[in-house]
């Protein structure tokens, strides 16, 4: 109950401290009993007028080593808790890392980015407790009481069966709070999170915000969450002080007992004044252990509630995922596949399609259609619910990851570009190519120019290339993705919100990369398509149309409604720009 076995079997590391922060809490207790034997000796002697000139040196020599003793294993002690924490450190978060990696480029199907953010690093940290401080003193709170009790029961069995039989009390108080706390403390790291994803959201939206004057509101709505937080948070605390209040009333009610019983028990001659004063210099050490462990028995449940969210996130199921290498033939296909986010609302019905090797293929349709979504299938983020998706007549879940990702580079308007150098940004798609390679790629999508004029292939770059342009950005994202030179590459709307004369480049990039690599471009403009070998044409989850744009504008359907449309829209805004 008071222990998981699955916490501490995912850190085997943290047994060996655990046993040795004990032993080295026990061998302290040992060394206070020693002190304390000695002291109450002298005293008694004192009392009775019967001590020896030497009894006074050689108390204080027992006091110094037994104090001495003491100082050590406090700091033994501390030290196995901080080796115990740092196992617990590493090995969950290694763990966590390691379950992201396996749930591979479609880890965002299953959890979400700022809830793995806290559970690795706050929810590790509560744990840090549990096995650094928790679980030794769970241990030893049973055993001191027990040494204790071994030793005070030949003085006097019944003032040592009073203060034993007391300490029970503690544990079966928290045992008494123990289911409530439990869903207390569940509720409470739900909001957390919760608060977490708003908190995290609201910050990235910031700017956004302030344009649309809608921090205020924003601003409210986190009030009211931030509220509800600190009031779950206030009652934990009035739980945890309640509780330790009880244990406190129990810890000195029950040493109290045990030595009014000594004193009682030294008034019928029943003990010596010597037992006596070991009693009561020793009831308290009964109590202290497992009244301490009270206290870090609500640190411990805060820490089990968060890892009941390390296990969920470590029990979320992996996508099936193969070993089989990608094969040479490249080409793509769906065959009959479905796939919906959520059941009622299907994105794509029984959609197939073909990519074969070394052809240009655009997918088109009104924004929402799902173009997106075949990308997403195609490059192993998304998995599709019925139907088969397959590279060389392989299913993607055959193949493995890595492999696949060697064959297909998938280019959106939004690819990420990290914090540090360009060269750092260029070398994660080729980590072998030397500066004339990287140089190369910045010339075909004309950024070397501008680059020269900054600090070449050293010029640094702010989080997400925050301080490139739109333009600049997805002309450096291209270099990247020319860089991984991969046989199939995909192009997710990869020119829009750039200038026209970017979009023409990136354009007339990618058509000369059609040349010699599949290519599948995923465009609103139709201008842009024209030339594809074959085009698709999504309408409500189905493929409308396919075919050539010569065999699509022939067949007068959606697709020629979409491209008059489009190039009406352009003549006029043509004719516009030149009036
Ligand atoms: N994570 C998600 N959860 C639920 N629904 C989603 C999610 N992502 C996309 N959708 C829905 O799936 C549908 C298809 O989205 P998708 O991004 O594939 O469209 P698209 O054709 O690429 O659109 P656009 O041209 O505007 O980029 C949309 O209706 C969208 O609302």
């Amino acid at each position: 109950m008071m222990i998981d076995k699955r916490l501490l079997s995912a850190v085997p590391e943290s047994k060996r401290y655990i046993a040795a922060n004990v032993a080295l809490q026990w061998l302290a207790l040992a060394a206070n009993m020693v002190l304390v034997t000695a002291v109450c000796r002298l005293l008694t002697r004192l009392w009775a007028g019967t001590a020896l000139s030497g009894d006074l040196a050689a108390t204080a020599g027992v006091a110094v080593v037994a104090l001495a003793v003491r100082f050590a294993c406090a700091v033994g002690a501390a030290r196995m808790s901080y080796l115990s924490s740092r196992w617990v450190k590493t090995r969950l978060r290694g763990l966590l890392y390691e379950k992201l990696l396996r749930l591979g480029t479609a880890y965002r199907e299953s959890v979400q980015t700022s809830e793995v953010v806290q559970v690795a690093v706050e929810g590790v940290d509560q744990l840090e407790i549990y096995f650094g401080q928790y679980l030794p003193q769970f241990f030893y709170a049973m055993l001191a009481p027990l040494t204790l009790f071994a030793v005070l029961a030949p003085i006097d069995l019944p003032s040592a069966a009073v203060l034993l039989l007391c300490v029970p009390l503690i544990p079966a108080s928290i045992a008494a709070v123990q289911t409530w706390a439990k869903k207390l403390l569940g509720r409470y790291w739900g909001q957390y999170t919760a608060l977490g994803d708003t908190f995290l959201e609201n910050l990235q939206g910031l700017t956004t915000l302030k344009i649309y004057e809608a921090d205020d509101f924003k601003n409210r709505e986190m009030n009211a969450q931030a509220e509800a937080f600190r009031k779950i948070t206030m009652r934990v605390l009035t739980m945890q002080l309640n509780s330790i209040t009880i244990m406190d009333l129990i810890a000195y009610g029950g040493a109290a007992a045990g030595m009014i019983l000594a004193v009682s028990r030294l008034a019928a001659g029943a003990i010596s004044l010597q037992g006596c004063l070991m009693i009561l210099l020793l009831a308290a050490d009964f109590f202290l252990p497992m009244r301490l462990l009270g206290s870090f028995f609500h640190v411990a449940m805060n820490g089990m509630a968060a890892s009941e969210k390390i296990f969920r996130l470590l029990d979320t199921p992996e996508p099936a995922r193969g070993n089989r290498p990608a094969p040479a033939d490249c080409t793509l296909a769906l065959e009959a596949v479905d796939f919906a986010f959520e059941e009622a609302r299907p994105i794509l019905r029984k959609v197939t399609m073909q990519f074969p090797k070394g052809s240009f293929t655009a997918l088109v349709g009104e924004s929402g259609c799902g173009k997106s979504t075949v990308a997403a299938l195609l490059t192993g983020r998304r998995h599709g619910q019925a139907g088969r998706i397959t590279l060389g007549g392989v299913p993607l879940g055959e193949l493995d990851e890595a492999s696949l990702a060697a064959t297909v580079t998938y280019l959106s308007h939004n690819s990420y570009l990290f914090k540090g150098t360009v060269r750092d940004n260029l070398r994660m798609a080729a980590p072998d190519a030397d500066d004339a390679a990287l140089w190369k790629v910045l010339e075909q999508v004309r950024l070397a120019d501008f680059l020269r004029a900054e600090q070449g292939l050293d010029t640094p770059l702010q989080e997400k290339a925050s301080n490139l342009s739109g333009g600049q950005c997805q002309r450096l994202a291209l270099a990247r993705a020319l860089l991984h030179d991969t046989p199939v590459y995909i192009f997710d709307e990869a020119t829009s919100n750039i200038d026209v004369e970017s979009e023409n480049d990136i354009m007339a990039l990618i058509r000369t990369l059609a040349c010699r690599k599949t290519v599948i471009l995923i465009s609103h403009r139709l201008a842009n398509v024209t030339g594809a070998d074959k085009l698709y044409l999504l309408a409500e989850g189905r493929v409308a149309e396919a075919g050539t744009h010569t065999d699509l504008l022939a067949a007068q359907g959606a697709y020629a409604r979409l491209w008059n449309a489009q190039q009406q829209l352009e003549h006029y805004t043509g004719q516009e720009v030149s009036a």
